[in-house]
């Protein structure tokens, strides 16, 4: 699914209302409509106070559009303008006429105004800012939000928290709506899947209010969300003439004395994912264990018993995954860029291979084109540097990915994959998966899946994808803190067979 800019957003309401030759105020109609759809189908009556809070612009007119289908559906509401300008949308001032000839007589919210009364049974409709914020909300504004995050209450937000600008951080963190539900309008928003704007949102559903098809799809996007319907179709079916050649040959280097089980775990992941063959290369001391633990991986020594030293490959490997454990050592670094010159196959360097690259910034030229790099924030910051937001961050790893022609894996919570200017945000995984090994399985996985010939970029989008599945099937059994990285690999299967299974559903969860 595309993810659009907040410009993009309002070419494409402009786009529907001329193309169906309707006004804004029945498109706002038809988006509230939606809203009230959605809370009556789960409140079907149910006697709650719901209290709404709507700014004057069309975020507030969607609010008090909202607030005029409640009322003539019987439900109590409490309705209150938070009036912080003179500048009230047309369509804003519409519906509040029509909310008054409705009966209903809303509040009037502004800077002298004491805070009104919520109680943590009530069911908050926050409408006060839509994606049309662009600076930051007066210290009232900010109070009220902080009174509205203090009740306690249910807090549904309209398209998006209000105070949550969708292009930067927010000015005050303070000052944003902590929503519990997001009902977002026609496509998700990138802000939902940032590590420092992501926290704002519990859920979130999308609410298809009918924007102009044919703009949404021409429109080019610099990000896209991923989930089943993108992965799918680049899922690559195995042969019934096939044999263990037709899937590649993967090498996985890495592990020093005391880090042997990286190379465990990504062998074996590498394995599961359905690499044809798998070679361990090693120091000496990881021979017995990798060989009693991973009867189905060959493995290959390095001359030194504790670290990589010198890399001597017998034959000609399909893809190359290296770093996890490697380690730092002077020699290792020298082994590892000497691989760098002598291999023209794709890699996928993680861990220490990207600490390396850090320390020797003038080995990145070596690196094969279409490698895939898969740092936690702590590598790509030694790699790019610092940055000063989520929304900097994105925009030196895309210069970083065009400069060296590989994708990059912004490993977290929604892993985000960049390749050039394009940016695929990753909607699988969960917080057990924050624990030691589980980057070791991603690059065993995005090495297998290379091997069987799935391009890096497809490779890379599909691997990160079905490492949060099964991470997410893993934690379905064992929850989070007892999900470790062996039991990621053990449900590589399973999500394979998820893939093909059950219908993807609506709501998210993004905590
Ligand atoms: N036809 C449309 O354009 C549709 C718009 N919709 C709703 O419209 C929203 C966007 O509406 P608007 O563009 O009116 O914007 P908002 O309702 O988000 O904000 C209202 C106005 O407040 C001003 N403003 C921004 N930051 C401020 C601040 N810190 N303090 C005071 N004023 C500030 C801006 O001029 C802005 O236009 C969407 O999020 C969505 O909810 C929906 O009704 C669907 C259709
Ligand atoms: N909170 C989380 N939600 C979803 N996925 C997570 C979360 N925390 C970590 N992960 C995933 O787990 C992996 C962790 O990788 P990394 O930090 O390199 O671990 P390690 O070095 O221990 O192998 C990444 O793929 C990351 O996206
Ligand atoms: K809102």
């Amino acid at each position: 699914m595309k993810i659009f800019s907040a410009q993009q957003i309002y070419e494409a309401d402009k786009s529907t209302i001329k193309k169906e030759q309707i006004t804004s105020e029945a498109l706002m109609e038809r988006a509230a409509s939606q809203l009230f759809e959605w809370v009556h189908s789960r409140l079907r009556g149910t006697q709650v106070n719901i209290v709404l809070f709507c700014g004057i612009g069309n975020n507030g007119g969607d609010g008090m559009v909202l607030a005029r289908m409640l009322h003539e559906h019987g439900y109590s509401t409490k309705v209150y303008v938070v009036n912080y300008s003179d500048k009230r949308s047309e369509d804003f001032l519409l519906n509040l006429n029509r909310l008054k000839e409705a009966e209903v007589w809303p509040d009037f919210i502004n800077e002298s105004i004491e805070m009104p009364e919520l109680s943590p049974n009530d069911i908050i409709v926050d409408a006060i800012f839509g994606i049309g914020l662009n600076r930051p909300p007066a210290p009232w504004l900010g109070k009220l939000i902080q009174h509205i995050n203090a009740s306690q209450a249910f807090v549904l937000s309209v398209d998006i928290p209000s105070g949550l600008p969708m292009d930067r951080e927010p000015w005050d963190p303070s000052h944003v709506i902590q929503s519990s539900y997001v009902l977002t309008f026609q496509v998700p928003k990138l802000v939902f899947f940032l590590p420092k704007t992501g926290i704002y949102v519990n859920q979130w559903e999308v609410l298809d209010i009918g924007l102009d098809q044919e703009y949404l799809s021409k429109t080019d996007t610099d990000f896209e969300l991923i989930g089943r319907p993108e992965v799918l179709p680049l899922y690559r079916p195995r042969l019934k003439f096939s044999h263990k050649g037709t899937y590649g040959h993967s090498l996985i280097v890495g592990g020093s004395y005391g880090k042997i089980g990286a190379v465990q775990l990504a062998s074996n992941a590498c394995l599961s994912v359905g690499s044809g063959l798998v070679t361990a290369y090693v120091p000496k001391c990881g021979y017995h264990s990798l060989q009693t633990a991973i009867p189905e991986v060959m493995v290959l020594t390095d001359s030194d018993e504790e670290n990589i030293s010198q890399i001597e490959l017998p034959f000609e490997p399909t893809v190359i995954g290296v770093g996890i454990g490697i380690g730092l050592n002077e020699k290792t670094a020298s082994a590892f860029g000497a691989l760098l010159k002598s291999v023209a196959a794709s890699m996928v360097i993680d861990a220490d291979g990207l600490n390396i690259l850090s320390q020797n910034p003038e080995l990145l030229k070596d690196v094969p084109e279409l490698s895939v790099l898969t740092p936690h924030p702590k590598e790509l910051e030694r790699l790019i540097g610092k940055w000063d937001s989520d929304f900097e961050k994105l925009e030196k790893t895309k210069a970083f990915s065009s400069q060296y022609n590989v994708a990059v894996v912004i490993k977290g919570a929604h892993s985000i994959i960049i390749y050039k200017d394009k940016g695929y945000v990753n909607t699988t995984g969960n917080p057990g998966m924050a624990t030691a090994g589980s980057g070791d399985v991603l690059t065993g996985m995005l090495t297998g899946l290379i091997a069987q010939g799935y391009p890096p970029l497809e490779a890379t989008i599909f691997g990160v994808y079905l490492h949060g599945l099964a991470g997410d099937l893993a934690a379905s059994t064992l929850g989070y803190e007892a999900t470790k990285a062996s039991k990621i690999i053990e449900n590589i299967g399973s999500a394979y067979s998820e893939l093909f299974r059950q219908p993807e559903q609506n709501a998210q969860e993004n905590n």
